[in-house]
């Protein structure tokens, strides 16, 4: 379980708490839903569960271990929004094995295949894929690192009503055998899927 105890982020530069006392539990292989408007937080707490950034108060602890900026670093994937335009790699190949040149191919099988593209050829460009495989290929490169906790930054973002099918469809999917944290403004659809949803506003969870 991800336990979010009281965190708040306070950067010296800013006048207002960014994140105010932010309390939640997400249990192992739910998908938690964190819904509010345009500059509520939602993208800092995202930076600050992958360890991006130093929070200025309370604490995080994954079962019963705390965690710092470091731990969170390992245990987190997040998926940025509109993922695709971070893309570096000129094949899917190349994009999934950044920063992990060792890894084999079962495991990037595997990573394929969990979001609907084991049939694509692994020399295709990232650029000549849909929108929608843009997006599976982002959650891909994150879950071939295997993180406890998959973060997802608006995943929906700017797709078409069949693109954020296929998305949704995965996410069900990944739900089984994954722990994972969507942020949105627009929680639609997703609120079907969501065991547990929360409203941010102002950097509070109402
Ligand atoms: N590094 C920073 N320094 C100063 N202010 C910041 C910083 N990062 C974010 N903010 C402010 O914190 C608030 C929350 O921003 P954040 O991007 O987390 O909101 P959001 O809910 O993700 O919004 P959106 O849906 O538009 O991405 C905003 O008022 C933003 O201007």
């Amino acid at each position: 379980m991800l336990s979010i105890q009281n965190l708040s982020y306070h950067p010296p530069a800013t006048p207002e708490a960014i994140l105010c006392n932010i309390s939640f539990n997400l249990c192992d292989r739910q998908l938690g839903l964190m819904v509010g408007p345009s500059g509520s937080g939602k993208s800092t707490l995202l930076e600050v569960l992958s360890g991006f950034v130093d929070w200025t108060g309370g604490h995080i602890y994954w079962h019963s271990q705390e965690l710092t900026p470091d731990h969170l670093q390992q245990i987190s994937g997040l998926v940025f929004q509109f993922p695709e335009r971070h893309f570096c790699g000129s094949t899917i190949l190349e994009e999934l094995r950044l920063g992990h040149m060792d890894l084999d191919h079962e495991r990037i099988d595997h990573a394929l295949s969990a979001v609907g593209l084991g049939h694509l050829a692994p020399s295709t460009s990232p650029q000549s894929l849909s929108g929608g495989q843009q997006r599976r290929l982002a959650l891909a490169v994150q879950l071939i690192r295997q993180p406890s906790v998959l973060l997802l930054d608006e995943p929906t973002a700017g797709l078409d009503w069949s693109m954020r099918k296929q998305i949704f469809s995965i996410l069900q999917e990944l739900k089984k055998d994954w722990t994972i944290l969507v942020v949105t403004h627009e929680p639609e659809e997703l609120s079907a899927m969501a065991d547990q949803t929360w409203t941010i506003a102002h950097g509070k969870i109402a």
